[in-house]
Parts: structure tokens; sequence; C-alpha cells
């Protein structure tokens, strides 16, 4: 068993039964859960030797903002049941390694304190059937410091997700905890239906919400060229190709498979200022090695889930740390072996068989 898969087991030993349960799960019968963690151990490397490797940097840029790691804290809703910090604690442990994190609209922390944990964040979308209180949470995003917001169109109806109980329905402090402390605003003056997923939203979207907050725009939950080239003519500065995780639409196409794709697609697109379209990714990446299989397929940096959660579940801002600089110290590794000693010195080439 690798130290992620202890970790998690380390976690689920914490966590009450139904929390885990939530965190864990996929769709249905979890086949695309599976298959997004085999698709990243399916292409072969084709290693660059004779090459300098004494200095390896994984330093990038995101939407034009400094890390020191292309591995991003992916936004995950609850996360005060996996510590009572929260995202606070995620962007501790983000900042301490240099990463960014996405933070939840379902996020059970205020938008300060997540700031004042010192890591650059992106705040992400859900657009509610309450169109004025999306607005209103965006703004307030953008106030406390959002350096871009990630849409998610992947959930315009919750995925089935057998025999795991939804967040709305835990009959304990979580759900108490959202209703009073869902940014000040009190959520039982509004309908019941307020804050669920609009399922009617279009491209249009993408330039309500620039013009709103004036951040940049990613896309998350693209997994196909042509939706991807909509989301940029539309106003997006580029996408994050992901399956949610394998939490939405069992039986997609896995993430790491769709990337090259969607890649292909953006790679002449410009985003609204003028910058290259960028392409991001997500869902199953649990070794550093994984990473360098997306980036040699176009991705400019990697959101994880999951390993967050159990990192913060079992060690709070430490255990995020330690989650996030893990993979990374992984990905520096694989990089000297690959003869690769900057991020932007992983391409194709280091694929033996970019088709698969
Ligand atoms: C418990 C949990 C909650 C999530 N909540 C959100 C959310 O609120 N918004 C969102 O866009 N994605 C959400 N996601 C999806 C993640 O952002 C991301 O796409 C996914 O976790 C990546 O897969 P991985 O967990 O295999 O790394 C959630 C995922 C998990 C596991
Ligand atoms: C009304 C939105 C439900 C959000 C569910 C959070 C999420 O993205 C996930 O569990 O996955």
């Amino acid at each position: 068993m690798g130290w992620l898969e202890q970790l998690e087991q380390q976690a689920a030993a914490r966590l009450p039964d139904y929390v885990h349960d939530y965190f864990r799960c996929g769709a249905g019968t979890e086949t695309t859960l599976r298959e997004d963690l085999a698709a990243w151990a399916r292409p072969r490397l084709r290693p660059r030797v004779l090459r300098d490797v004494s200095r390896i940097s994984t330093a990038t840029t995101v939407l034009g903002t400094p890390v020191d790691t292309p591995v991003l804290a992916a936004p995950t809703a609850q996360q005060v049941a996996a510590h009572p910090g929260g995202e606070a604690e995620t962007a501790k442990g983000a900042a301490a390694v240099g990463s960014l994190v996405g933070v939840s609209t379902n996020t059970g922390v205020r938008f300060a304190d997540i700031a004042a944990g010192g890591a650059p964040w992106w705040y992400q979308v859900y657009v509610m059937r309450d169109r004025g209180l999306t607005a209103e949470l965006v703004r307030r995003a953008s106030a406390a410091g959002a350096g871009a917001l990630l849409l998610t169109v992947d959930l315009p109806v919750v995925g089935r997700r057998e025999g795991v109980a939804d967040p709305t329905s835990w009959a304990d402090e979580s759900r108490a905890n959202r209703r009073a402390n869902f940014h000040g605003i009190d959520l039982t003056a509004l309908p019941a239906d307020a804050t669920a997923t609009a399922p009617d939203i279009g491209p249009d979207t993408i330039g309500w919400l620039r013009e709103l907050s004036g951040l940049p725009v990613l896309v998350k939950g693209v997994l196909r060229g042509d939706d991807a080239r909509r989301c940029v003519a539309a106003g997006a500065a580029g996408v994050v190709v992901s399956t949610h995780g394998g939490r939405q639409l069992d039986r997609s196409v896995p993430a790491a498979r769709a990337l090259p794709e969607v890649a292909a697609a953006l790679a002449e697109e410009r985003g609204p200022d003028g910058a290259p379209a960028e392409t991001y990714v997500d869902s199953g990446l649990r070794r550093g090695e994984d990473v360098l299989v997306a980036l040699a397929l176009g991705a400019r940096a990697v959101f994880v889930g999951r390993p967050v959660l159990w990192g913060l579940a079992t060690g709070g801002s430490g255990g995020v740390a330690d989650v996030l600089g893990r993979l990374t110290a992984e990905l520096a590794g694989a990089m000297a072996l690959t003869g690769a000693p900057t991020c932007a010195e992983i391409g194709p080439d280091l694929l033996f068989d970019p088709g698969t």
C-alpha cells in the first residue's frame, strides 16, 4: 500500500463513516472513479538522458500567478467536516509549499479567513437557481482577494452517488453550520431550492461572471475539444478537464484520456486578454508521475481533491502541506529521471504512447 492509501486509511479512522463515504465516493458503479486512477498509469515514458538535472524547478505560473508547484488543491465541498478550520487550514498548508487553493461554493469558512491563510485562491462557482445569491457570493469572493473564478459546469444535477448521504441531509452540526455561517447570509430565509445548481446555464454565463467580478474565468468539468473552444470563444481564460473525480457522469471518458483532445483544441486559442488559453486537469492524480504525464499531455497544472482532504483530516494545514509537498517532490524526482529540469521542458516527446 502506498503512502496516500495509508493516509486515506488514517483519515477514514478519524472521520464519521458518512463523511468518509461522501469524500471517497464516485457516481453509479464507480467505473469512472476507477478508470480515472488507472488511466494516469497507462502512458509509458521516454526518458531523456545526458541532460543536466542538477537543479530541478517545479515552479510555474497559473493565469500569470507564480506558484512553486503545478500541484494545486481542488475545490471540495464540506471541508469543515474534515477539519474545523476547513479551507482556512487548506490555504495555510498550500501557502507553506507555494501552491494555490480552489475554494468551493460550498465552503463553510469566511473568505477573509481563507485569504489570511496566505495562498493564492480561486473561487469555484456553482451558478445556483438564485442568481442574486450567486452574484453576491462572487462579488464577496472577488472583494476578498480571489484571483480567478472556476465555473463548474458538470453538475447541472448531482450525480447518483449510491448509498451515500447528501451533506444537506446530514443531521449534524455541519448542516447547521452551513445555514448559520454561509458568509453571514441567512439561507433559511430563502426557498429550499435556492442553492440548488441551475440546470439551464449557457456560455453567456462566462461573460456574466467576468463582468460581475473583473476576474478571469476557467470552466471546470470540460471533457471535449469542441466544448473547450466554445468556452474560450465566450470569454474563458481556459478550462479544467475533469470528471469531477468520477462523482458525476459514471462511464464518462477518464480525464487523462480526454486531456489530449482538449489541449489540442486550445493550443492556438487565446483568452480575452490575448494570453494563450490554459488547460488544467484533475481527477485521479495520485503520484508525481501522474502529474508529469498530465503536463506532458498539455496541462499547465493539475488539481488534487481527495488527497488534500485526507491530509486535512489527519493533520490540518500540516497534513495538506505534506500531501502537496510529497506529490511535488515525487514530480521533481520524475523530472530528474526524464531529463526535464523545468515544467516548460516537460513535453509530449516524453510519452512513448501519447495517444493512449
Ligand atoms: C468530497 C468532494 C467534494 C467536491 N466538491 C466540489 C465542489 O464543491 N465544487 C467543484 O467544482 N468540485 C467539487 N469536487 C470535485 C473536485 O473539485 C475535483 O474535480 C475532484 O475531486 C478531482 O478528483 P480527485 O479527488 O480524484 O483528485 C468535489 C470532490 C470531492 C471528492
Ligand atoms: C448544490 C450543489 C451540490 C454540490 C455538491 C458538491 C460537489 O461538487 C460534490 O460533492 O462533488
